[in-house]
């Protein structure tokens, strides 16, 4: 199998799953492997890859990516970078994902965000995710796989083709219907926070940067502190990229525009490295009681010492 790109589309999916004999959903563990180049561990190198299918019948995928010079807490985990991607691509759903080791804690908390989560469906790769409850004597007598397969149904429920649900995982949920009404849009359901900038009278927007970074802030999923806010990036070739604050109904998963503008710089850069950033725009609300500013211009000083950043108000 070759290395996947991060999105592939409907019909290119469907193809390659013909041509390896499998359905959709049973492609996706087999780019797990492939899909691991993509990841940027510089620090842990250990490369996750998560791939995932959406509703429209697109593949995408996430990795990894760490930030030497930064705490860790500004890294993007592959399961982040997978959501974002789909948030990026107006992936309205995600139903099915397969990813390399076993999804941690807080990312199993992020996925909250997606409506319907805990039917969400996932297959671990990693043989050795479900082995702290395998004895060794179950171990000696089958083969590994069987002894995985075995406990895999035992402890989670299993579903068809090796697929758990998120909820199996994540038994007893904190999440969305905690804080806010049903009919709050979640985390890829469409909306638009209908912010415009601060002296900005005409509604002409005088940079083609700011204009993005302020779509990119209308596209916010911020339900829980209503400040939200958007990130545009460009790089050396002048090339955008954009991004937008995410929330968590338990707050500390939440992700910030500016990871989610590097996950699209990640994606659509061409490989190259965060110092090829040479321009940030951040749009958020004046006076927010949840700003991005001072975190956004300490990240994006770290990874991008050339970069110009702005920052504007609505
Ligand atoms: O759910 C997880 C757990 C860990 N990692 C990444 C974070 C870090 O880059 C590396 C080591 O923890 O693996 C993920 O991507 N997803
Ligand atoms: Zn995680």
């Amino acid at each position: 199998m070759d290395r996947p790109s991060f999105l592939i589309h409907a019909e290119e999916a469907e193809s390659a799953a013909k041509r390896h004999g499998v359905s959709v959903v049973n492609l996706l563990p087999l780019l797990v492997n492939p899909a691991k180049p993509l990841a940027r561990p510089p620090i842990s190198k250990f490369p996750v890859s998560a791939v995932g299918l959406g509703s429209s019948g697109r593949i995408f995928v996430g990795v990894n990516v760490e930030f030497p010079g930064l705490p860790l807490h500004h890294s993007i985990h592959a399961e982040q970078f997978l959501v974002t991607n789909l948030t990026l691509n107006s992936e309205p759903n995600l139903r099915h994902f397969s990813v390399s080791a076993a999804p941690c804690g807080h990312c199993r908390q992020f996925l909250q965000e997606i409506r319907d989560a805990p039917d969400i469906k996932i297959l671990i790769t990693d043989p050795n995710a479900f082995r702290d409850t395998v004895t060794d004597k179950e171990n000696a007598v089958k083969d590994e796989n069987d002894a995985v397969k075995d406990e895999n149904d035992a402890v989670t429920e299993k579903e068809e083709d090796g697929y758990v649900r998120l909820e199996s995982i994540l038994p007893h949920r904190f999440g969305p219907n905690d804080l806010l009404e049903r009919d709050v849009p979640l985390l890829l359901e469409p909306h638009d926070n209908r912010l415009t900038l601060l002296g900005v009278t005409n509604g002409h927007v005088d940079s083609d940067l700011k204009l993005t970074a302020l779509t990119a802030a209308n596209r916010s999923y911020a339900p829980y502190s209503r400040c939200p806010s958007g990130v545009a990036l460009v790089d050396c070739e002048g090339r955008v990229y954009r991004g937008w604050y995410m929330e968590s109904a338990a707050y500390n998963p939440s992700l910030g525009p500016v990871q989610a503008a590097l996950v699209d710089f990640v994606a659509n850069g061409g490989g190259g490295g965060f110092e090829r950033i040479v321009g940030a725009v951040l749009v958020e609300k004046r006076d927010a009681v949840v700003r991005q500013e001072h975190t956004a211009r300490m990240l994006l000083q770290v990874i991008a010492p050339k970069c110009d950043f702005e920052v504007f108000h609505c």
